[in-house]
C-alpha cells in the first residue's frame, strides 16, 4: 500500500523544503516535487501543512512494575496514544529486579511489548552487578540489538545502582560500544532527607520537592560526568530537571567531554507550584522524580535546548491512577513516582518552544525525533523524511489547536499534567510503518503492530 503526502513542507532536523513524500510498504520511496500518485496510492492533502518525521520519545515505561504496582498503559494504550500525539517510536526499560537475570527480564519484557501498536525499543537498566551481567551485556548488545544501558542512582532499597555497579557498567558499555544513561539523583540523600521530613510530621505531597531539592539532582549528574570522563566514556543524563545539572552538562561539554541531556516535557511547562494544592489527588498526580521545578529552572531547561547543551525531549511516560496514588495518603514516600505524557509532548512543545520563538521547526524536529535517534543509533532509519527511511511520518497543522484534557485522551491513568491547556500545532494525521494511524482525531491503531527496532553498537573505542 502507498501513501502520497501532497502538497506539504517537510521539515527535517537540516533544512525545511516543498515536497511531496510517497511511501511504499514501511518505507518512504520519493520525496519531491510534483510526485505522480501510484495506482491506488492513498492521497493526504498536506497542503498548509508541515510534514516531518514521527516523533520518538526516548523515554518511557509501559507496564512498568514499580514501587509495589504496575502502571496503568500497557504497550498497547501507552503506544496507541503516543500515535494519536504524531509520536511513532519509544524507547522503553527493560528494568530487571536486582539479582534478576538480565536476558529473563530482557525477554519478559519483549513479550509484554508484543502488544504495542508503533515501534519500540529498549534501554536495559543495570541495577545489580556480577560476572553474569557483565556477561550478559555483551549477549544483549551483540544479540538483541540493546545499545544503552541505563543506571539509577536514586531508588535506594529498590533498583539504586552504587558506585561499583555504575563505574563497572560504563567501563563493559564502553567496551561493547553501548552508551551508558543515568537517572541523576543521590539516592542516599533523598532517603536521608525523605525520613527527616516524615519524622517532622510532614507526610503529604508537599514534601515530595523537599525530599529532592536541586543539588541532590547535581551531586548526581556531576558524579555520572566525572566517572564517564575518567573512563572515557559518552554518558547520557535522562531528565534533566535543574539548572545545576545543566551547568554539569554545559562545563563537561566545553571540556570536550561526551555528554548528552534529556529535558522532559512535564519539566518544560509544568511549575513546582502544583505540589502546593491541599487536593491530595491533585498534588499526588504530579509526584514524579526529579520533582516539577520553578520558572527558574524551566527556563534554564528551554536554554540549554536552544544552545544545544540539551538534545532531547522525552516524557518519562509512566501512569498511575487516583487509586494508585492513594497508597501515600499518609506517607508521601509511598506515592508511585511517576507521570503520563506520550500523547502530548510533541504538541506542547511546539507551542511553548515554536510559538514562542525558542525553536524554529527544525529544531524541533532535532530535539522530538532526529538527535534521539542519532544519539541512539537508529538514524536515518528513523528521525527523518527521506528515501529509505521508516514510513514514520506526522502531518502538521500549525493552525489547529485542541485543550488538552485527562477527559479526552488516550493514555490511561484519568490523569494530566498539561490539563486545560491550549495547544496551537496539532498532529493531524500520524502515519507508523505505512499506515495511516491517526486522522482527523479517529486513533486506528492496531494491537501487535508495532515492531521492535534492533539498534547496533556503535563501533567500540578503546578504555583509557
Ligand atoms: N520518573 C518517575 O517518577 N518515575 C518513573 C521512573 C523514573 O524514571 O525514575
Ligand atoms: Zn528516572
Ligand atoms: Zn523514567
Amino acid at each position: 500500500m502507498s501513501i502520497l503526502i501532497r502538497g506539504g513542507t517537510v521539515v527535517n532536523a537540516d533544512r525545511a523544503f516543498r515536497a511531496d513524500v510517497l511511501t511504499d510498504g514501511d518505507k518512504v520511496v520519493a520525496v519531491g516535487t510534483s510526485l505522480e500518485a501510484p495506482s491506488g496510492a492513498r492521497i493526504i492533502d498536506a497542503g498548509g501543512q508541515y510534514v516531518m518525521p514521527g516523533g520518538i520519545d526516548p523515554h518511557t515505561h509501559m507496564n512498568l512494575p514499580f514501587m509495589g504496582t504496575v502502571t496503568q498503559d500497557d504497550f498497547f494504550t501507552g503506544t496507541a496514544a503516543g500515535l494519536a500525539g504524531g509520536n511513532t517510536t519509544i524507547i522503553d526499560f527493560v528494568i530487571p529486579n536486582p539479582q534478576q537475570n538480565l536476558i529473563e527480564a530482557y525477554q519478559q519484557w519483549r513479550g509484554w511489548a508484543q502488544k504495542a501498536a508503533g515501534d519500540y525499543t529498549f534501554h536495559v537498566a543495570i541495577t545489580w552487578w556480577d560476572d553474569t551481567v557483565h556477561r550478559d551485556m555483551g549477549i544483549l548488545v551483540r544479540d538483541h540489538g540493546v545499545n544503552s544501558f541505563k543506571h539509577f542512582m536514586a531508588y535506594k532499597n529498590a533498583i539504586m545502582a552504587d558506585d561499583e555497579t555504575l563505574v563497572k557498567s560504563f567501563r563493559r558499555a564502553l567496551e561493547l560500544g553501548a552508551i551508558p544513561t543515568v537517572h541523576a539523583e543521590n539516592g542516599e540523600l533523598v532517603y536521608q532527607l525523605q525520613q527527616d521530613l516524615l519524622k517532622r510530621g510532614l507526610t503529604g505531597p508537599s514534601s515530595h520537592p523537599l525530599s529532592r531539592p536541586p543539588m541532590v539532582e547535581a551531586e548526581a549528574a556531576n558524579r555520572a560526568i566525572a566517572i564517564a570522563g575518567v573512563l572515557g566514556t559518552p554518558v547520557y543524563i535522562v531528565h534533566v530537571s535543574c539548572a545545576e545539572s545543566l551547568e554539569a552538562i554545559t562545563r563537561a561539554r566545553a571540556n570536550g567531554q561526551r555528554v548528552y541531556g534529556e529535558a522532559l516535557a512535564g519539566h518544560l511547562i509544568v511549575d513546582d507550584s502544583v505540589y502546593a494544592s491541599p487536593d491530595f489527588d491533585f498534588a499526588a498526580g504530579h509526584v514524579m522524580s526529579p520533582p516539577f521545578r520553578s520558572k527558574h529552572h524551566q527556563d534554564a531547561l528551554w536554554h540549554g535546548l536552544q544552545g544545544g547543551n540539551l538534545h532531547t525531549t522525552a516524557t518519562d511516560h509512566c501512569t498511575f491512577c487516583a487509586e494508585q496514588k492513594a497508597a501515600g495518603k499518609n506517607d508521601f514516600t509511598k506515592i508511585p513516582n511517576g507521570c503520563a505524557g506520550v500523547e502530548d509532548r510533541m504538541a506542547v512543545i511546539w507551542d511553548a518552544g515554536v510559538n514562542t520563538g525558542r525553536l524554529t521547526p527544525s529544531e524541533f524536529v532535532k530535539v522530538t525525533s532526529a538527535n534521539a535517534a542519532q544519539i541512539f543509533n537508529i538514524y536515518p532509519r528513523k528521525g527523518v523524511v527521506a528515501v529509505g527511511a521508516d514510513a514514520d511520518i506526522v502531518v502538521w497543522d500549525p493552525e489547529g489547536s485542541r485543550t488538552i484534557s485527562a477527559r479526552t485522551q488516550h493514555n490511561k491513568g484519568g490523569f494530566n499534567v498539561f490539563e486545560g491547556r491550549t495547544v496551537k500545532g496539532i498532529p493531524t494525521t500520524t502515519v507508523a510503518a505505512g499506515k495511516v494511524v491517526w486522522r482527523g482525531g479517529q486513533l486506528m491503531a492496531v494491537e501487535g503492530a508495532g515492531r521492535h527496532i534492533d539498534r547496533p553498537a556503535f563501533v567500540p573505542v578503546s578504555a583509557k
